[in-house]
């Protein structure tokens, strides 16, 4: 019977399944039917034969449908086990034409509902994608994007990274399966990419952001404070002798000393807009938008009596035996003829005149 089965199931899938019991049946009445009508035949034996062969199609045709249900309890199981999984799966034939796909996919790409259907080639979805504007990175050259993906699709490679709409990020995996498919999963990666973004724009020692933040945010704030005409201020802040602090007190305890700093200038800012990164060494600088120079000013001087208040020893210092620093600052308006780095410049140079002028003191843009 296993056999049989076998060999129905083998002719299910060449679409000869039907066919083939069709012809048994005609044969199976037929012949004996044939048997019924020669002379002399005996008319038992053939009645035997008919009922026998009769038996034999009904039974053929029950494991038949029997065979078809297990085919559907198998891809519904499928479909089950596909949508629990912790992430978007897509599967298509060596022809490239999606043949299961879970849940998971149609929740990332809320877009691509209607076109997520059995036997769509994966070209077709991803010129839907591509006419509703979701690929940023095509954007102006769409048909060589397309050429350029599905001749990488061919080749295993690297996972890719997406964003999509939300923001959250993914990993595409494609995986060539030994039939020519492909099996295409999603996971998501947001949490890991955030982590990554912040690590890179830290600063290790202190936790406040890095030049990168700083050079980042400068622009936008920039280009904010052009669009509204508001202000935008600028404070560089250098700790004074630094180089004896270190030679004194050994560089472990400088970069205690660094950290300290860093705290102190941290809580001497109030507004969620405002960015205290470290610029290098033992420079650091505030960036503070909508703040004009009178206030920017306000904003360095609380600094400077934060840091007299915390009276951190600095026994090697030609100033005072605390810790001090001198500050720069300098505030505009973004304008055409203005560059954003030439705020920084403006800062620095006052911090240079503050330097120059006897340290730990404010000096403003002149
Ligand atoms: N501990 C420690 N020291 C650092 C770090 N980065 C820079 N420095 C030290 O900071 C010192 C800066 O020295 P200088 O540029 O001469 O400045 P300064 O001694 O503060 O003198 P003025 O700025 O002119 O007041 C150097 O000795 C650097 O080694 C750091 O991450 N940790």
């Amino acid at each position: 019977m296993k056999q049989a089965l076998a060999s129905i199931a083998a002719l299910r899938r060449k679409r000869l399944a039907w066919p083939a019991l069709g012809l048994l049946a005609l044969l199976s009445l037929g012949l004996p039917a044939a048997a019924w009508l020669l002379p002399g035949a005996h008319a038992g034996w053939s009645l035997a034969a008919w009922l026998c062969s009769l038996g034999f199609v009904l039974l053929a045709a029950h494991e038949l449908r029997q065979a078809r249900r297990r085919v559907v309890e198998i891809r519904q199981m499928l479909n089950e086990a596909l949508d629990a999984l912790p992430a978007s799966v897509e599967i298509f034939d060596a022809q490239d034409r999606l043949i299961a796909y879970n849940q998971q996919l149609q929740e990332i790409y809320p877009h691509m509902r209607g076109a997520f259907k059995r036997g769509a080639t994966f070209e077709s979805l991803v010129r839907t994608s591509l006419a509703q504007g979701r690929v940023p990175e095509a954007s102006g050259r769409e048909e060589a994007w397309l050429r350029e993906r599905l001749q990488a699709r061919r080749i295993p490679r690297e996972p890719l990274l997406q964003q999509v709409h939300d923001g959250r990020w993914l990993r595409i995996q494609e995986r060539h399966m030994p039939s020519g498919g492909i099996v295409g999963v999603r996971t998501e990666v947001t949490d890991m990419i955030l982590e990554h973004q912040r690590l890179a724009s830290t600063d290790g020692l202190t936790g406040l952001g890095n030049r990168r933040l700083f050079d980042e945010r400068l622009q936008q704030a920039w280009q904010r404070s052009a669009r509204l005409g508001l202000p935008l201020a600028c404070v560089m802040v250098d700790v004074d002798h630094f180089k004896q602090y270190n030679d004194h007190y050994g560089h472990v305890a400088g970069d205690d000393c660094l950290r300290r700093v860093a705290q102190l200038l941290r809580g001497c800012v109030s507004r969620p807009a405002d960015t205290v990164c470290r610029y290098g060494g033992e420079e650091f600088v505030l960036l503070l938008p909508d703040c004009d120079l009178q206030q920017a000013r306000n904003v360095a001087q609380r600094c400077l009596d934060e840091l007299r208040l915390a009276a951190i020893a600095h026994a090697a210092s030609p100033l005072h035996r605390n810790l001090s620093f001198s500050a720069g600052v300098a505030a505009h308006v973004a304008g055409p003829d203005l560059a954003a780095q030439s705020l920084v410049e403006q800062a620095d140079a006052a911090l240079y005149s503050a330097k120059q002028t006897g340290r730990a003191r404010i000096a403003m843009q002149v």
